[in-house]
């Protein structure tokens, strides 16, 4: 046996510790199912079973664990004391070796990107989250929250699925607040833009279980073309969406100097608001940024911001169905604080919802959106319980097993909203719970996303109450980019009595 290369494993360089004890007494190492170590342990496998996969895994090894992949060791976090480890890690910020299975999507925009460019992007970016343009954006939540109630006006109950209208709830809304553009015009293509990720999803998980498409060599010449147009079309929706979005600023930006007053500054117009695009287009203008970088930047905030927060819907609403305590209590506060025309729905009035935010946040322990992060290290990096991982070795952080961590939560796998009501969470360690990750790399749209899933759920549940159609136990997920299922969620909406 080599002590430093696993060399059945393509010469992976070995994990080592700082005491030179064997690392099996800090992490033990997940049995392969090859000789060739763990390199082809999920290999063909489909979204279903890698998403067993890594259950069974973490419920067999109890703890954080190594495995030794192709030409890399793979460091799978399920704690929170390593999950802190590495998100407060300053030099831990490179994406692990899967985010480039994205880039033919997202190219390298801000989730996929390192170093300075991802320094200075996030710096043009962050203002365009500030709290005042996040209560403008509160105005365009709540019109396409009505919209999206005002499909059931004539009914008094409904069976609806939820994962087909909420995405489209949520595409509407990214691109109206983000892009400054309504879709109202362009349904069709944005049903197509959906159809299209879910291709590059299946993408994405054929070369996460095949380690020979690894190589983009390899993935160019055999399976590229398969998935070409799915790319293209992505890309095609993005920049229309640019196009018409340059059309419509240039357009606003003459009108308001057109009606300026000597004193004014056309950029700070309290009634009319800018999009986070026109940010990126004015950075432009400025020298910042060029047009490629604007479409990388598009591309990740329009699929960062639709996806995510459609599945925190799509399960929250599924969890008022099927706790009808926990929707009981949260309808209680709506009462109290949210009038029943609706005319005091804003991000003040939201903050008030002291239940609500507890909801929406168990339902993100149980069902993250994003139930998997990786990265990579660059250099030789020793943690703090004394491992030392070799350059290139692939940290994933398995946010869904840390979520359901019985050392972190009692019944895990239990809806307590309660959890995180403030006397609850005192002891409870902070890295436990990372729905929108931590430290540098965090989300960047997380006030964004409480925002519009909470608008929504008030807007529906004043209206109706929500009742089940579906058994999560029932239920075959899926790892894809996000957490899904193959069963469609869906509910039945009742009509609320008007009092
Ligand atoms: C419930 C909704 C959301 C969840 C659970 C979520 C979760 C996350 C997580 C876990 C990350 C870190 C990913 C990683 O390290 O690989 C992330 C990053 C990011 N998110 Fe979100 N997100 C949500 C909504 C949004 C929205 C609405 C936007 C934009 C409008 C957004 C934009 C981004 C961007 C740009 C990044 C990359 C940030 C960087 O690396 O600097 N997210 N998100």
């Amino acid at each position: 046996k080599n002590k430093d290369y696993n060399v059945l494993c393509f010469f992976t360089k070995r994990v080592k510790t700082v005491s030179g004890a064997p690392v099996e007494t800090i992490a033990p190492i997940a049995p392969g199912r090859t000789i060739f170590g763990n390199a082809f342990d999920v290999y063909g496998f489909d979204h279903a079973a890698i998403f067993q996969h890594q259950r069974k895994r973490a419920k067999e090894m109890r703890t954080s664990y190594l495995e030794y992949g192709m030409g890399a060791a793979v460091y799978n976090i399920l704690d929170a004391d390593n999950m802190e480890a590495v998100l407060n890690d300053q030099n831990l910020i490179t994406k692990s070796i899967v985010y480039n299975f994205l880039k033919p999507a997202l190219r390298t925009g801000l989730l996929t990107s390192t170093d300075k460019k991802w320094h200075s992007r996030r710096k043009m970016i962050t203002p365009t989250f500030h709290f005042n343009i996040l209560s403008q954006f509160e105005e365009i939540f709540k019109a396409e929250s009505i919209k999206f109630v005002q499909q059931f006006a004539k009914d008094t109950e409904i069976d609806i699925s939820l994962s087909e209208l909420i995405p489209r709830f949520t595409l509407n809304s990214i691109c109206e607040t983000a892009m400054g553009i309504k879709l109202d015009d362009m349904a069709e293509q944005g049903d197509r833009y959906r159809d299209n990720f879910s291709m590059i999803e299946k993408c994405f998980i054929r070369r996460v279980s095949n380690p020979l498409l690894w190589f983009d060599k390899i993935y160019n010449m055999f399976v590229a073309s398969e998935f070409e147009s799915a790319f293209r079309g992505v890309h095609e929706f993005s920049s229309e969406i640019i196009a018409k979005r340059r059309t419509l600023l240039e357009h606003e930006i003459k009108t308001r100097m057109d009606q300026q007053t000597p004193d004014e500054d056309i950029y700070i117009n309290k009634k009319q608001r800018f999009a986070m695009l026109d940010t990126l287009i004015f950075a432009e203008q400025d020298g910042l940024i060029d047009h490629r970088g604007i479409c990388e930047e598009v591309d990740t905030l329009m699929f960062e911001g639709f996806d995510t927060t459609s599945i925190g819907l799509i399960f929250g609403l599924m969890n008022a169905s099927l706790n009808p305590e926990a929707q009981r209590k949260c309808y209680e506060e709506l009462s109290e604080h949210i009038a029943d025309d609706l005319s005091n729905v804003d991000v003040n009035q939201l903050s008030k919802l002291k239940y609500m935010d507890c909801f929406v946040k168990e339902t993100m322990r149980l069902f993250p959106s994003v139930p998997i992060m990786a990265r990579q290290t660059v250099r030789e990096t020793q943690l703090s319980n004394g491992l030392i991982l070799p350059p290139y070795t692939q940290i994933v952080m398995h946010v869904f097993d840390v979520h359901r961590n019985p050392k972190h939560w009692s019944h895990p796998d239990e809806f307590q909203p309660e959890r995180f009501l403030p006397e609850n969470y005192q002891d409870r360690h902070t890295y436990a719970y990372v729905p929108f990750s931590a430290g540098q790399r965090n989300c960047i749209g997380q006030k964004y996303a409480m925002l519009e899933m909470k608008t929504l759920l008030v807007v529906l549940l004043k209206q109706f109450e929500v009742l089940p159609l579906v058994d999560p136990k029932e239920f075959v997920f899926h790892t894809g980019i996000t957490l899904r299922t193959k069963n469609n969620v869906k509910v039945k909406l009742v009509r609320r009595q008007q009092n």
